[in-house]
């Protein structure tokens, strides 16, 4: 699923009318698609329709005709003048114009009686689609009120009124809605908070703009699901021995403060990498071993050991708890030196607050960063707020650090140097818990150290991660999350192995 600009859907719809189907029948899917889910999701019930004088407006008067010929009772309003129509919205109001009521009768106190709206009335927001970049005033501000004080369902079409579709910015006021439907692609605002949350379910519907013409327009920019990243992971096949399958060293931090290493590094060994092993100072040994069956320890005395030690990995993980001190400087130096590929999360980030060019000079193609806002912030100072898009934005970053990007989140965005990404909105808030980020690091290290891309490793374990959180439910604390790891990977490895690779191996006798 492609995630679009508002000027690239434009110019798409522009190349569909040009070369397939007419604006007029692109909008007759729209507002089609829409009566059919009023009325399959809420099958009882008051409709109505809030038209603005745009297309987004058009697709309102195509839903309210197709909403009288499902049988509804349903009500058209619009905010503004017919005469102010035009194209494809002018098209679609001349076949409803005698039903068209202006919408100020909503909102007059002494007229509204019969349209109060209460419980159990489904409105039909088709005020302001991706077109709008002013604020909201007048009517449509106060309808926006008047409809979030309510306790009637509401379904935007394209984006809830008062979003912006490019940034997922907010007017001072937007629709809440319950269900937005989309044409082809999604948006930005659909995938980032907090506008993302105001969308309610998504539902994405083709109206006939082919992926072809998507491909065309737009950037490489995806939602992160498994179809984008699933047949890029290795699994062992019957005669794999552990050493073809990657070995992981995670440096910990000093001893008394080694759990979010030791975290790390168990997701790392149950995502699949042949040997785990902790690497520490010699005081920190005891404590890792005596908590660790699998996972192995080793420890360094000094910065050229701990080289030469990570110099014999396949994956590496350095920063959780690390400490923010010159030796985490000195150790993120040499670490990068031996060329292995490394997930940076944590204290090894925040330690380059003062000089983040200094990271970035030091950087190669096989490293990932795994920021969350304020560590982004601390090597990116301002560019969020300056590009005013998180997508944008952490796609800017890995330009400039020439390295795969994950800035962390409800609306993960990771982001490739050259220029892709993919949004990952799959996962629950009881992730925001101590120690989760710790766990996202090891499985990015494990899957770089068995030969998977830094850009898929990095997509694969925000995905997994997420699902294993939505499997977790409420009171999900970090530890917990492993434990789904081994049922999502066997669903993931089930649906795409190919069918004569098994693991079981079936011998049958017949007599
Ligand atoms: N492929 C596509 O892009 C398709 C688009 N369709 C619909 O077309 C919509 C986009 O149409 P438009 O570009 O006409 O956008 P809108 O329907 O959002 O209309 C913008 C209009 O509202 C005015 N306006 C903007 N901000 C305002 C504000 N704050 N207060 C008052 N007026 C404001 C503008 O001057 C303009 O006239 C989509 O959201 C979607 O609903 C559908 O018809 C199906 C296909
Ligand atoms: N509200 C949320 N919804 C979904 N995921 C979240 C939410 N809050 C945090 N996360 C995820 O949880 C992890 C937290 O990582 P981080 O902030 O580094 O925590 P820690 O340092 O405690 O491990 C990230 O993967 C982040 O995307
Ligand atoms: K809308």
């Amino acid at each position: 699923m492609r995630i679009i600009s508002v000027n690239q859907m434009n110019e798409a719809d522009r190349r569909t009318s040009e070369f397939g189907l007419s604006g007029a029948s692109l909008m007759d899917a729209a507002g089609r698609a829409c009566a059919e889910m009023v009325h399959n999701t809420w099958p009882d019930g008051r409709v109505i329709v809030l038209c603005g004088q745009g297309n987004n407006g058009g697709d309102g008067f195509v839903a309210y005709r197709y909403l009288e010929q499902l049988g509804r009772q349903v009500s058209l309003f619009l905010i503004g003048d017919v005469g102010d129509l035009s194209g494809d919205a002018e098209g679609a109001a001349e076949l409803v114009l005698d039903d068209i009521q202006a919408a100020s009768v909503l909102l007059d106190k002494s007229e509204n009686d019969s349209f109060e709206l209460s419980e159990g009335d489904v409105v039909v927001d088709a005020m302001l689609g991706a077109g709008n970049s002013r604020p909201l005033e007048g009517e449509f501000l106060q309808l926006v009120q008047l409809i979030n004080a309510t306790k009637a369902h509401v379904l935007s079409i394209d984006v809830p009124t008062g979003v912006r579709g490019d940034t997922g910015a907010l007017s001072s006021e937007a629709i809440c809605a319950d269900i937005t439907v989309t044409f082809n692609a999604l948006k930005t605002a659909h995938v980032i908070e907090s506008a993302a949350s105001l969308c309610g379910a998504i539902s994405v519907v083709d109206v006939g703009i082919s992926e072809e013409t998507l491909a065309y327009v737009g950037d490489e920019i995806f939602l992160n699901r498994p179809d984008v990243w699933a047949d890029k992971l290795p699994w062992p096949t019957r005669s794999t021995h552990k050493h073809q399958r990657g070995s992981l060293g995670v440096v910990a931090g000093e001893a008394g403060k080694t759990g979010a290493a030791r975290l790390a590094a168990r997701a790392g060994l149950r995502v699949g990498a042949g040997l785990v092993t902790l690497l520490g100072h010699a005081s920190a040994i005891p404590e890792m071993a005596a908590s660790s069956l699998a996972v192995m320890t080793k420890d360094y005395a000094d910065i050229d050991e701990l080289y030469l030690l990570s110099a014999s990995q396949s994956g590496l993980v350095f920063g959780p708890a690390a400490g923010v001190t010159e030796g985490t400087r000195f150790k993120v130096a040499s670490l990068l030196q031996t060329g292995v590929p490394i997930v940076l999360d944590a204290d090894a980030l925040t330690v380059f607050k003062d000089d983040p060019s200094f990271l970035f000079g030091l950087l190669h193609e096989k490293c990932v960063l795994t920021p969350h806002e304020g560590e982004f912030e601390s090597l990116f100072p301002g560019l969020l707020a300056e590009v005013g898009n998180k997508i944008n934005a952490t796609r800017t970053a890995a330009n400039i650090a020439g390295c795969v990007v994950v800035l962390k989140g409800a609306d993960s965005v990771i982001a490739s140097p050259d220029g892709a990404a993919r949004v990952n909105v799959h996962g629950s808030p009881f992730l925001a818990t101590a120690g989760s980020g710790d766990v996202l690091a090891g499985m990015i290290g494990s899957w770089m150290a068995q030969g998977v891309s830094a850009y898929d490793s990095a997509s694969a374990s925000v995905w997994i991660h997420g699902e294993a959180s939505l499997s977790g439910g409420a009171g999900l604390i970090s530890e917990d999350l492993m434990d789904y790891f081994p049922r999502i990977l066997t669903r993931i490895y089930e649906e795409i192995r190919p069918s004569n690779v098994l693991w079981e191996r079936k011998i049958e006798f017949s007599t």
